[in-house]
């Protein structure tokens, strides 16, 4: 086995992978709440592999209570060192078509109220958040994209509604001319806390729609999001297969394991017992070097 562990977070449409060799559901309890249901866990090659169904098999959960602190925190807890995320999208740009994949860059965070750091009182920590994802484990994921005989888009700025309900018209084209090129309602703030936890993060996006900009096309609607997923989710899963068997047998150290190096301003003498404790998994490493 090399020292990958990938963490697998499934988006709409993905509820498992049939490629894991010894599969096997397990519960992990974590102190920020419930994780979205029980983690797969088993092996593709050389590879660990963590896999978590963000809405739940059965896709109960909705995008405002899926509580990412508790999945983050669980997949840490079940030893990831990196999470490739999964994400069905609509399009704000014409160039990306439904059935592309993209791998995000960027992210415009439009969500409301959701809790979206570990950190607090008793612990501030401030994470550099410029640079959201892991360029190593992109630029992977788009290479298996191609593997796997799909195609694939480097680079796209993604934007976090809160929905459930889908954007208005008016949304729609604002966020347009914000730059943003993809839209859906989960990537943030899994990307921030992926951040504070220390794991290298990448999205990969599969494009269901052209949401409702467009005047010759249809607005979103379910229907049309789980269609074209359900015609993807052979190539999403090909693609997963294909990431972790091509992954080189040593993982070299990520700026991003280091991320709370400089990060935590809060003195030692006045930080919050409790909240140390609910920390221990996110960010034991550097709370035990102090
Ligand atoms: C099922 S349509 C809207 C739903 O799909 C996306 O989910 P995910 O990001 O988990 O693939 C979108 O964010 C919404 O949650
Ligand atoms: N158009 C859209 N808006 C928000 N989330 C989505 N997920 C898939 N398509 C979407």
């Amino acid at each position: 086995m090399s020292d990958w562990t990938i963490g697998i977070i499934g988006g709409s449409g993905l509820y498992a992978i049939d490629a894991l060799e010894d599969p096997q559901w397990i519960a992990v309890q974590s102190p920020w709440g419930d994780p979205s249901d029980e983690i797969l866990c088993g092996t593709i090659g050389h590879v660990r592999v963590r896999f978590l169904p963000r809405h739940g098999r059965g896709h109960r959960i909705a995008p405002s209570t899926l509580d990412s602190r508790a999945n983050i925190d669980a997949l840490k807890r079940a030893g990831c060192t990196d999470i490739l995320a999964v994400s069905a999208v609509g399009s704000l740009s014409e160039e990306l078509a439904p059935g592309r994949f993209v791998t995000v860059d960027q992210f415009i965070d439009n969500t409301k109220g959701r809790p979206s750091s570990f950190f607090g009182d008793g612990f501030v920590a401030h994470v550099s958040m410029a640079d959201p994802v892991c360029d190593r484990l992109s630029r992977h994921a788009a290479k298996a994209v191609a593997a796997a005989g799909g195609e694939c888009t480097e680079g796209a700025t993604y934007l976090a509604m809160e929905g459930p309900q889908f954007s208005t018209r008016a949304e729609s084209r604002l966020y347009r001319h914000w730059g943003a090129e993809v839209i859906g309602m989960t990537g943030m703030p899994e990307a921030r806390l992926a951040r504070e936890a220390e794991l290298p993060y990448a999205l990969l996006a599969m494009v269901t729609d052209y949401d409702c900009w467009r005047d010759e096309t249809e607005a979103v609607d379910v229907g049309q999001v789980l269609d074209r997923m359900q015609d993807n989710a052979r190539l999403a899963r090909e693609t997963i297969e294909a990431f972790c068997k091509a992954l080189p047998r040593k993982r070299t150290p990520s700026p991003i394991d280091h991320a709370l190096d400089n990060a935590v301003v809060t003195a030692p003498e006045a930080r919050d017992k409790a909240l140390m404790t609910r920390l221990d998994a996110v960010a034991g490493r550097v709370i035990r070097q102090q």
